[in-house]
């Protein structure tokens, strides 16, 4: 193979004669003709292997490139072990072990959310927790809503004020008085009743950073993940204080044990009891308060209502008809009324309403006004409003009954 032109070494002796050497040269020549052929053929056979492999490779980079866009399931890393990682997939709970590179273990770590594909292998290290907190939690700098929007529930909004207001403004006053203030307030009563708004208030009355998370979500949208966004959630607060922090539907974490042991209901658990350690770990609550709203209060596990966690239970009912009365006034302020307007009669007819269900008339009674081409509303069109939005209920229950 190393032999070069200037190396080779004659197949005869310089003495042989002129035919023994031709003879000689001839035998030389056909032996290098074959071992020509021969590694002609070679390089061929290299040549079809090597495309081989380049087709090989192509397939293999397609494949690749498939399996990271194909739709990837969503998991969080429960362990590291010797035989690999153990994860759990989101959505329905199921664990698995998988291998991973040596690169890719670097990168995870127990609780790391990690995409994988369908054969559960891990693709990719997703980023940290802050997408799904973007989802879930809703933070509000300073939320617009003021104590004057609120109609009809005066004594709840006392009531929020003296225990969410007060030591936020004033912690040094229960310090000195030698109290330690409510660490949890409960809002409980039917849906639209304003529970999300008194806690916006508050916010919005003490310069608080309005922190909202739905009790729902976290356990139906990220399972897996419950317990970790309570941390989060908190760990948000404190990042904002001062804040209010509000979780809305806390019966979806906080509801009594039942018999049942499925992994749902062991992951709803395991969230509750975090948001208890969460709370009763929570030793300066000065700038941090805690509201939680429900409207299924008779739903909720006793735990949850010890003293040091929603300790200050406050109903916030359905508006009487003075309440209905001042919501209608809240929610027409900025609208163009006809002077005739009885405020009166509009509260004694709308009996069930709830405040949400209050500002819908008032939304769809401008609506009539512009479908009839006018700015200015008129009694009719409440009138007309309102039977539209309870043959609307109606339908909704129907169909509720029915489903
Ligand atoms: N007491 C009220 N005064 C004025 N407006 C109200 C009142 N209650 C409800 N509303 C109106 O209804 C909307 C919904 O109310 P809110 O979200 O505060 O109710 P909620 O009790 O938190 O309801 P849910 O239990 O369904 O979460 C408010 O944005 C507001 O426009």
């Amino acid at each position: 193979m190393t032999d070069t032109v200037d190396e080779v070494d004659l197949p005869y002796d310089d003495d042989a004669s002129q035919q023994d050497k031709i003879e000689a040269l001839e035998e030389r020549l056909e032996v290098l003709e074959s071992q020509n052929e021969e590694m002609r053929d070679k390089l061929l056979d290299a040549n079809a292997e090597n495309n081989k492999y380049q087709q090989k490779l192509e397939r293999l980079t397609h494949e690749n490139k498939k399996l990271k866009q194909s739709p990837l399931f969503v998991a969080t890393v429960q362990e590291l072990t010797d035989d690999g990682v153990i994860i759990k997939q989101h959505g329905n709970n199921q664990e698995a072990i998988t291998e991973v590179t040596d690169e890719m273990r670097d990168d995870l770590e127990p609780d790391s959310r990690v995409a994988v594909n369908n054969s559960l292998s891990i693709v990719k290290s997703l980023e940290d927790e802050t997408d799904v907190r973007a989802r879930v939690m809703e933070v509000e700098e300073s939320p617009e809503v003021t104590y004057q929007d609120i109609g009809g529930i005066e004594d709840q909004l006392e009531e929020v004020r003296e225990t969410v207001e007060m030591p936020l403004k004033n912690p040094d006053m229960f310090e000195e008085v030698g109290i330690e203030p409510p660490s949890g307030v409960l809002l409980h009563g039917p849906p639209g009743t304003g529970k999300t708004m008194l806690a916006k208030a508050v916010a919005n009355q003490t310069d608080a950073t309005f922190i909202k998370m739905a009790g729902s979500e976290l356990v139906h949208k990220f399972i897996g993940e419950g317990a970790k966004l309570v941390r989060d959630l908190f760990e948000l607060a404190r990042q904002h204080e001062p804040s209010v922090l509000f979780i809305d539907e806390i019966d979806a974490i906080a509801a009594k044990r039942t018999d049942s042991k499925t992994s749902g209901d062991a992951e709803v658990q395991r969230t509750m009891m975090q948001l208890l350690s969460e709370m009763d770990g929570f030793e300066e609550r000065g700038e941090i308060r805690i509201i939680a709203a429900t409207n299924r209060f008779d739903m909720l596990d006793r735990a949850i209502l010890r003293p040091g966690r929603f300790d200050r239970l406050i109903e916030v009912p359905k508006p009487d008809i003075e309440g209905r009365e001042q919501i209608f006034k809240i929610h027409t302020r900025k609208m163009n009324l006809d002077e005739e307007l009885d405020f009166a009669q509009l509260a004694d007819m709308t009996g069930e309403a709830s405040g949400a269900d209050v500002k819908a008339v008032c939304t769809e009674a401008g609506m009539f006004a512009i479908r009839d081409d006018r700015t200015e509303v008129r009694m009719q069109d409440f009138l007309d409003a309102w039977d539209k939005i309870q043959a609307e209920d109606e339908e909704e229950d129907i169909s509720r009954t029915f489903a």
